[in-house]
């Protein structure tokens, strides 16, 4: 679908590409066209190059309820796209609307009436129209979409749920994705060019995909990636659509015996001169991202780029020289690997972003061995280190100097703004942060990767929580909603919008049935995770609440915030007031804990956590200390006041460790302080922050700690 120069149906009038043989709104053989060797053929779903398509390898669980050679009758209409609203494909799917043309493929947005009618994307082809051997190169690329598509998982790929022939047209069935392609984007700029900030983003998130991709056994070579081929959500996530051509490398194979990619994106190696590999996906990229960067049509001059004009700023310097060597015409002479690529996006996105630099490498993460030891004693941090580098501007953004610690298993990088939660999932697989910077990142606690940057959120995130079953987060922020959402791909579930105020905490209760969330508006509202209905609305707070947890048996919340206090209450008991005089007596001696009201600090307060197991309720304050509550004899307020070091600096976070018997403290003081809570004693202090450290968090299996805050990094490291 890029916009090369068109060839006109005789019957039809239809718009085609010069390449193509048949017209793709009518089917029309267009005749006087040479496929064969120095014309690039995209076969995507249309199937119709004279080349043969390759074969699908990859073993899948695919539902497929087609004979597996995937013959199609003879005779049926050839057109496509001819599915109107309303009607019932293979007694499942309801058509909306035909969203992807004619011709010879066709994408329908429809409804699965036997999923709760979910939305999927329908994509169709009809190969009738084609003489035998194309129609079998056709109906096998088909397949090999189909196959290679469902042998994938990746947060930038449509998952893929089925493919059926019906009434002599296949069918293949998958996410639908909200939003619009990249060509589309592009072409509604009318010559102008996306924000550079943006275009990298997206730039680094194919390099996700593709790395991907690579990274499979065989490598999986794309080798048709331009604008029409990447789709565009609203929030900024980008998908790799139309799998017609990727192709498994075989490692050793000479040269490719098919021409297959688009005009202006294809790499020169695909005309067939050699061997296609990762570095005709880096070409593709390279061109790609100079269209992005420049505004022009690749498609109009093929192998010829002119230079990339960027506005002054130090961190784009290299940005044009790392496009133009992608799109060498040498093979050799471009980056290796899609992983080069990334790393220097990344440094450049960092740079020109915020204005930091990191001094670990440009990776998302950095490693340490696993068979790593932390000393016992740390050793200090050489002064030079700890200091905070300035850009040297007047005004500007902090550089911080990222200094890794022995015991510092990864630091993740990736937000843009500070970050102000972090969390692990509890099935301990994942981590969760949430910034400043609108985003909410999903990271592979093993392995440090980012899996997925959520985008819904149009202000800053303050705050999020996992459900029990670690399959949805609820994240929430300034934009007052809080959403609901599945970390394995950003799908949104649904979104709270009850808060009249920045939303600042949110709280899963630990059955998973209720979500409690507060915020400026001194509310905490206590819903249905579910239904999303009201439970309960709790209005006590004089003052904005900023911190709620739930109470390790799900019985009680504790909420707090400005009004320095800290509120301890029963939501399904509060909800059956009034209460009378009589019914508070005899709460008396039943076994429910009355409600009260905590008062020993004397700032606001920051953070709650509750011990794992037990009534004990820890804080966190701007008054630089952090305390244990025992509310089980909550009257009687019996408090342990922990001040860690770093004098009157505010304590931002706590939580507990596992067993319950240490808890880590951050603070504005750069550090996070393990406490040993019995001996009431710090016991380590982590210093690898480089600003006021916001939020900390304890794995599930007690052995790591994950920090983060103002610096923009996240850490994790090893409990010493
Ligand atoms: N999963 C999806 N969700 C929503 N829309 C989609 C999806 N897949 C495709 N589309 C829409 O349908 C159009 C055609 O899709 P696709 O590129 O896969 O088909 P094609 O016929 O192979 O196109 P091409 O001519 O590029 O080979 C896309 O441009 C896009 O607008």
């Amino acid at each position: 679908m890029s916009s090369n120069s068109t060839f006109f149906c005789d019957r039809c009038g239809a718009a085609n590409r010069p390449e193509a043989r048949f017209c793709r709104a009518c089917g029309q053989a267009l005749g006087g066209l040479d496929t064969t060797t120095d014309t690039i053929v995209g076969l995507g779903a249309r199937g119709i190059s004279s080349a043969h398509a390759v074969h699908g390898t990859s073993a899948n669980t695919l539902n497929t309820n087609v004979n597996t050679t995937f013959q199609l009758p003879i005779g049926s209409s050839t057109i496509t796209g001819l599915l109107q609203p309303q009607h019932m494909l293979k007694q499942r799917y309801i058509i909306l609307a035909n969203v992807g043309k004619g011709g010879f493929g066709a994408v329908y947005k429809a409804l699965d009436s036997q999923f709760g009618n979910r939305l999927v994307a329908v994509k169709e082809m009809s190969q009738n129209s084609l003489d035998e051997k194309d129609r079998q190169a056709a109906a096998d690329a088909f397949q090999h979409e189909a196959m290679l598509l469902a042998g994938l998982t990746h947060p930038n790929l449509p998952r893929i749920y089925e493919q059926f022939a019906d009434q002599g047209r296949s069918y293949l069935v998958m996410d639908y994705i909200e939003g619009e392609t990249l060509e589309d984007r592009l072409s509604r700029l009318k010559g102008t060019t996306l924000p550079i900030e943006q275009t990298l983003d997206i730039a680094i998130q194919l390099c996700d995909v593709l790395e991907y991709l690579h990274s499979r056994t065989p490598p999986i070579i794309f080798r048709d990636l331009k604008p029409a081929n990447v789709m565009l959500t609203p929030g900024g996530h980008i998908f790799l659509i139309d799998f017609g051509i990727a192709r498994h490398f075989k490692p050793g194979k000479a040269k490719d015996t098919t021409a297959l990619g688009s005009s202006g994106y294809a790499a020169p190696e695909q005309y067939g001169r050699s061997q296609t590999t990762v570095r005709a996906d880096i070409y593709s990229l390279g061109a790609t991202l100079h269209q992005l960067l420049t505004g022009h049509d690749p498609s109009e001059t093929p192998f010829h780029f002119a230079p990339i004009h960027l506005p002054a700023h130090p961190a784009l310097a290299g940005l044009a020289d790392l496009v133009m060597h992608m799109v060498s015409v040498p093979v050799n002479e471009r980056p290796e690997s899609v992983a080069v690529v990334r790393a220097s996006l990344q440094r450049i996105q960092t740079l020109y972003t915020t204005g930091a630099a990191l001094t670990s490498p440009p990776t998302i993460s950095t490693r340490v061995p696993p068979m790593y030891q932390a000393p016992a004693m740390m050793p200090p941090i050489p002064a030079q280190a700890t200091t905070t580098g300035k850009t040297g501007k007047a005004k500007g953004p902090t550089q911080y100097q990222i200094v890794k610690q022995p015991n510092t298993l990864f630091i993740c990088t990736g937000h843009t703004g500070r970050v102000a939660a972090v969390v692990w999932s509890p099935d301990g697989k994942w981590l969760a942060t949430a910034s400043y910077d609108r985003t909410v990142i999903v990271w592979d606690a093993a392995s440090g990767d980012r899996v997925w940057t959520y985008k819904g959120h149009s202000a800053r995130v303050n705050t999020l929580a996992w459900s029990s079953d670690s399959k949805y987060i609820a994240s929430a922020g300034d934009d007052t909603t809080v959403q609901i959402w599945e970390p394995a791909n950003g799908h949104l579930v649904y979104t709270y919008t009850v808060h009249s105020q920045p939303v600042n905490a949110v709280a899963w209760s630990p059955g998973g049935e209720y979500i409690a969330s507060a915020g400026n508006d001194k509310l905490v509202l206590v819903w249905h995770a579910q239904e999303h209905s009201e439970l309960y609305r709790y209005e006590e707070h004089k003052d904005q609440v900023y911190a709620v947890a739930w109470s390790p048996d799900g019985k009680y919340l504790a909420s707090a915030g400005k009004e320095k206090s800290i509120r301890f209450w029963n939501p399904f008991a509060e909800q059956k007031k009034p209460r009378t005089f009589w019914q508070r007596v005899s709460s008396i001696f039943s076994a429910d804990l009355e409600p009260s009201v905590l008062k020993v600090h004397n700032e606001r307060v920051n953070a709650l956590a509750w011990h794992p197991k037990e009534y004990l309720l820890a804080s966190a304050s701007s008054d630089s200390y952090a305390c244990i509550w025992d509310v089980s004899i909550a009257y009687t307020q019996h408090t342990k006041l922990l001040r860690t070091a770093g004098g009157n600096s505010a304590k931002n976070a706590v939580t507990w460790a596992p067993d319950g018997k240490h808890l880590a403290i951050a603070s504005n003081d750069k550090t996070v302080q393990v406490w040993n809570v019995a001996k009431e004693r710090c016991t380590y202090t982590y210093q690898g922050h480089q600003g006021y450290v916001a939020a900390v968090a304890w794995s599930p299996n007690g052995e790591r700690l994950a920090s983060a805050g103002v610096d923009r990094s996240v850490q994790i490291w090893q409990v010493v």
